[in-house]
């Protein structure tokens, strides 16, 4: 709470510490407004003519009083703000200040009640005059009602009428919290379009370098927070939004394109920000016109935006770029375009004639209408040439000027005693200003010379809210034309389906759970088996050749009678048994199975539409991998363990006999075929079955001994001089193959024979028979354990991590990023979301238009001095 004392009253007040709507209030540049009151309690307006307005404001007054004015506070709020937007829309120039000070105290004297004025000390006897005129019911202690006031500001002829009906005071003023409204509609704009077709104004810093533009920004928010240094580090346009919080003692800053960034207290941490952000353009690129976009919450910064650009390049430095100052000239030209309102920063020791700021908003505003011009360094000029530099009439603008001195505290002992414990330094700046201004208060206090931060704080609210005001039908036309054409595509394109990122999100997700359910059905357990079937297969294959094929007593398997019982052949088929049994199948079924899951889980996050979110894809993959991983090990224990007692005895019955020895005449019939095939690529490759022939035979001749040697050096076969070396290669594996296949033609004949009917021994007589039959029991019981240990548990848990791991880690913006990354899904939900922004654009300012028309009538009826 900030105690208003009587040496603030004497100094002219300091604006900033009173409440908000009394700041708007003041606005109106009514000269000799004092604000009073022997305690912080009390507070009285002086208006100049002797009318006092007194009242107590809970926001400055003790908490003993606070629940008896509590309910004050709407009506002091709208009251005033009522009577501000009747003196708004009458007195829309700064010019004519005097005149507008006449007329304000006519109004005044109009029910003033006989020019009874209160006490200028700002003492509660001011009550004398309000009580005439402020308490319908006479009562001395009651302070008068600022809506009732406000009434009779604008209806001076039914004043007794309006102030008999309070009720008047409780309609919701529409205009109330103007700028605030317009600067939220300007920032939803801003976010619907760049191009600045859509745009509100801003308010616009230029100036050229150490001109005290950052200076005067930071004074304005009270904090020392934009980037310092020598080496340009302006190097962005920074778009500033100050949110004025009144009923919040935080002060923060938030970066809107940088939300991880969050909720930044510390200033300091806020100007590192922007120093990255702008040292991220490179120096050779010298200036980009990508904004950064800061909002600064705070109970002490009004309602504004305000844009802070590089500064203008005067000399170009040898460490400066020669194409910097046209780089920043163009950016500011970008800036300074209608309808924006330039502040034109120039310091008071450098001739204005020199002015880059001025020069260039004479540029695009010839007559300054829309141009504020700042002062700085007044300190470092005598008073009377300040003076005389804000009254001059040489470069005219219609806005004024303002000067300031606000150099930023060193920080010294005085200045951090004079900082708040949020290190807010407004107040070591201010008393620093105020100082200065009220020891050459007779250069100053002169008629038409505006001076001080809080002077320049309410004109840039008073121009700014009048500049956004003025442009809100033009602005209403542009935001109606692009609401039709959003509108138009949406239906078009869409045909008005509203989407959601997180209808998205489910859709992509449960399209993943879709994908898995249908994929697993191809991991069904006859489907397993198979596949386990076919690698072990391949082992028989490997164990008949090595075991059998090659053995060269194999014409005495073929011979054995059925019943008799061989010792040699016998152990074969043991160790074959044991070789199958022992081969590492729990592992290497594992493996197959979980190789097929990878490559389920591969094929569905590679489709579409994952192939747009190869982010979110590879994290799916390694759950998938996570949950394969931790079950691998346990998996290939249990199949192993299952398949032990195989290691030992196999017995199979007549039924399964059958079929394994069908499903292995099958299998030579395969491998007969694989060899064949090999057997005419190698016929084609060397040249054709005659020439083939004859390189065999040749190989034969060589190996018998019965070739002579014809030609060639002594010492060299002569088959090397007759035949390319890669075709004898050949020709040798042609010679094997034929071998291969004449055994498995006869091992055919064997398996279909009697002698390979089921019966004792048949297991040694049908070696290809029994180590089917083996393979397809291994096959059998590692499938179920598979089913088990395995797929149950993945596809059980799989889709629950998906659940917990994807879905709900997601908070909304990390919903909304991962649907944008689909284009077309992008491309929707923009083109919704702007139809959705116009839409609530529109609404807003049509609101504020109705009630700025239903306002503007009675007052320039009224009040017009035009
Ligand atoms: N004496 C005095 N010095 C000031 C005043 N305002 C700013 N300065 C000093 O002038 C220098 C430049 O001020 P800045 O606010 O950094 O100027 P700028 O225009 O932002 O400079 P650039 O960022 O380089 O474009 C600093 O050393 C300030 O302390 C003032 O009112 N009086």
């Amino acid at each position: 709470m900030r105690n208003i004392t009587n040496t603030a009253i004497n100094r002219n007040i300091s604006f900033s510490s009173l409440p908000r709507f009394v700041g708007r209030a003041l606005r109106v540049p009514i000269a000799g407004v004092t604000v009073g009151g022997g305690s912080f309690a009390y507070a009285n307006y002086k208006f100049e003519g002797g009318y006092t307005l007194s009242h107590y404001s809970p926001l400055i007054c003790p908490p003993e009083f606070r629940s008896k004015t509590a309910n004050l506070v709407d009506d002091v709020s709208s009251g005033f703000t009522d009577a501000y937007l009747a003196l708004r829309g009458t007195l829309p120039s700064a010019d004519g200040f005097h005149e507008r000070r006449e007329r304000l105290n006519e109004w005044l004297s109009g029910f003033r009640g006989g020019g009874r004025g209160g006490g200028d000390d700002g003492s509660p006897s001011g009550s004398r005059s309000r009580n005439d005129k402020g308490d319908p019911n006479g009562n001395p202690d009651t302070p008068p009602n600022p809506a009732l006031l406000a009434a009779l500001a604008l209806s001076p002829d039914d004043s007794n009428k309006v102030s008999n009906d309070d009720s008047q005071d409780s309609q919701p003023n529409l205009l109330m919290n103007l700028t605030r409204k317009l600067i939220e509609i300007r920032s939803i704009l801003v976010s619907i379009d760049q191009s600045d077709n859509l745009n509100l104004p801003s308010i616009v810093v230029i100036g050229s370098q150490s001109s005290g533009k950052s200076s005067v920004l930071e004074a304005i928010v009270g904090h020392e927070f934009l980037p310092k240094g020598n080496n340009m580090v302006t190097r962005r346009p920074i778009e500033l939004t100050l949110v004025h919080t009144p009923h919040s003692s935080e002060e923060y800053g938030e970066f809107p394109s940088l939300p991880s960034f969050g909720k930044v207290q510390d200033f300091a941490a806020i100007q590192k920000i922007l120093t990255d952000q702008n040292l991220s353009v490179p120096a050779s690129q010298c200036v980009s016109d990508k904004p950064i976009d800061l909002r600064i919450y705070s109970p002490h910064v009004p309602d504004l935006t305000l844009i802070d650009l590089p500064g203008y390049v005067q000399l170009s430095g040898m460490d400066q770029p020669d194409d910097l100052r046209e780089s920043i000239s163009s950016l500011c030209d970008k800036y300074i375009a209608p309808p924006n309102v330039i502040l034109a920063v120039c310091a008071a020791d450098v001739d204005l004639a020199n002015s880059p700021a001025l020069r260039a908003s004479r540029r695009v505003d010839a007559l300054g209408m829309r141009t504020v011009g700042v002062v700085t360094k007044l300190d470092m000029v005598t008073p009377d040439e300040g003076t005389a530099i804000l009254t001059n009439r040489k470069y005219p603008l219609q806005l004024g000027y303002v000067g300031v001195v606000c150099k930023a505290p060193k920080r010294g002992i005085i200045d951090v005693l004079a900082a708040d414990s949020n290190g807010n330094m407004s107040g070591a700046i201010m008393q620093r200003e105020e100082n200065y201004f009220h020891n050459h208060s007779q250069s100053f206090s002169k008629p038409g010379v505006l001076v001080g931060t809080n002077t320049l704080r309410k004109k840039l609210m008073e121009v700014l809210e009048r500049s956004m005001s003025d442009n809100l039908q033009d602005v209403s036309t542009a935001v109606q034309n692009e609401l039709t054409d959003a509108s138009y595509q949406f239906k078009v394109e869409y045909n008005d389906r509203r989407m959601s990122p997180e209808s998205y999100v489910a859709q992509v997700v449960d399209g993943l759970k879709v994908g898995l359910r249908d994929g697993q059905l191809s991991f069904s357990k006859p489907q397993v088996r198979e596949k386990l079937e076919g690698m072990l297969s391949d082992r028989v294959m490997y164990i008949l050749e090595q075991l059998y094929w090659n053995d060269k007593r194999l014409a005495e398997l073929n011979k054995l009678s059925q019943g008799e019982v061989d010792q040699y052949w016998t152990q074969k088929a043991d160790a074959a048994r044991s070789l199958l049994t022992k081969s590492g199948i729990g592992r290497d079924s594992s493996t197959l199975v979980a190789d097929g899951l990878r490559g389920l889980v591969e094929v569905l996050t590679t489709d579409s539409p994952y192939s747009y979110h190869s982010e979110a894809a590879q994290r799916i993959r390694e759950f998938s991998y996570e949950i394969l991983r931790s079950r691998l090990s346990a998996t290939s224990d249990q199949v192993e363990n299952a398949l032990k007692p195989f290691k030992f005895e196999v017995e199979t019955e007549d039924k399964e006999w059958n079929m394994g020895r069908r499903h292995a005449i099958s299998a030579l019939d395969k491998e007969h075929e694989a060899c064949n095939a090999k057997l005419s690529e190698i016929r084609q490759r060397v040249g054709g079955y005659r020439k083939l022939k004859s390189i065999i035979s040749y190989i034969e001749q060589v190996e018998d001994g019965s070739m002579t040697q014809k030609s060639g050096k002594e010492g060299e076969p002569a088959w090397k001089l007759a035949y390319n070396p890669a075709h004898l290669v050949e020709a040798r594996q042609a010679m094997l193959l034929g071998e291969r296949l004449a055994i498995l033609k006869l091992r055919k004949s064997t398996l279909q024979s009697s002698q390979c009917k089921y019966g004792k021994g048949v297991e040694t007589r049908c070696p290809e028979a029994f180590l089917t039959v083996v393979s397809e029991k291994l096959a059998y019981t590692s499938s179920l354990f598979l089913q088990i240990e395995l797929l149950q548990t993945f596809f059980d848990q799989f889709p629950r991590e998906i659940d917990s791991r994807l879905m709900y880690d997601l908070d909304r913006q990390a919903i909304s990023n991962f649907a944008r990354e689909n284009p077309s899904v992008r491309a929707h939900l923009d083109l919704q979301e702007k139809k959705d922004k116009l839409e609530d654009v529109m609404r807003r300012l049509e609101t504020l238009m109705h009630a700025k028309e239903a306002q503007a009538p009675s007052s320039r009826r009224k009040y017009s001095l035009f």
